[in-house]
């Protein structure tokens, strides 16, 4: 098991954010996370990689159940988490190559002379996730796209069993957004991939590769399950309280509002 949210729930200045959550997430499944601005996305984020404790309710991550032992650092090294935050906080005169390095070290800049062993891992994943052209290439001069497969390197140099990817498509026009997530594909049918948690507000980004997803409506989970039967025209409208309707196309889902005939 993955993680296990068994009625979690949490509670922030006397509001209630997340309410009664019940998620189970197995190795082998790769889930897409979505939910609208506000939805509790974060706060659950910041849930699994221990940023947070449940307020009730009981939670594992990794095998690590929250309350009985002190595991945040134990478990955030065993978490690969990519998000605009993380963008914000790199080194950027440091190189691709350099950014990647960093990770086995769970360290932001390299203070350390890395083995030929991790020097070789870093090169491998600089390729699988296509960024090998501009391994010496400083970061600050790389396009978004390029930057979040770099992190997406970086975040994978510690072999971690959960990869949590929150929105890494913001901001991508729509070739660097598939080139993305094509790496991510990538990564996913390697033999010893990890699991992948994609949190997104964008219908479009999901691929076929995430088989399950989670609907989260105002900090509860609205729906969970086969991603085939959440992203789906009917479930999808009752979501989002307007009617709209899935249209499935070369195994991708396309969103669009049904307009109501006019009078
Ligand atoms: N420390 C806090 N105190 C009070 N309210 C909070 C706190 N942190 C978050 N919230 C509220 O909880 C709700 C969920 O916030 P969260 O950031 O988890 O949503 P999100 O789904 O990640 O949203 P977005 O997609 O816009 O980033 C929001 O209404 C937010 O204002």
């Amino acid at each position: 098991m993955i993680a296990e949210l068994k009625n979690v729930s949490l509670k922030r200045d006397g509001n209630w954010i997340l309410q009664d959550l019940n998620w189970q997430v197995e190795k082998g499944q790769n889930w897409i996370l979505f939910g609208l601005n506000g939805s509790g996305k974060t706060s659950l984020l910041n849930l699994l990689n221990a940023y947070a404790f449940p307020t009730t309710g009981t939670m594992s991550v990794l095998g690590m159940e929250f309350g009985r032992t002190y595991l945040a650092e134990k478990l955030r090294i065993q978490i690969g988490y990519v998000s605009s935050s993380l963008q914000q906080k790199i080194e950027s005169s440091d190189n691709a190559f350099e950014v990647v390095l960093s990770g086995a070290y769970a360290s932001i800049g390299l203070y350390e002379t890395p083995t030929d062993e991790i020097r070789e891992r870093a090169a491998q994943l600089l390729y699988d996730l296509g960024c090998f052209d501009y391994a010496n290439r400083r970061y600050e001069t790389l396009s978004l796209g390029e930057r979040q497969r770099v992190l997406i390197a970086r975040a994978l140099m510690a072999d971690p069993p959960l990869l949590i990817l929150d929105e890494p498509a913001n901001g991508l026009d729509f070739l660097a957004r598939e080139a993305l997530l094509e790496s991510i594909e990538r990564i996913s049918n390697k033999p010893d991939a990890p699991t992948i948690i994609f949190v997104t507000h964008h219908i479009e980004e999901i691929l076929p590769m995430f088989d399950k997803t989670l609907l989260l409506k105002e900090g509860k989970v609205f729906a969970s399950g086969d991603t085939i039967r959440m992203i789906s025209s009917d479930r999808l409208s009752e979501f989002f309280g307007i009617p709209v309707s899935v249209l499935w196309e070369n195994d991708r889902p396309l969103l669009s509002r049904i307009q109501m005939a006019s009078k």
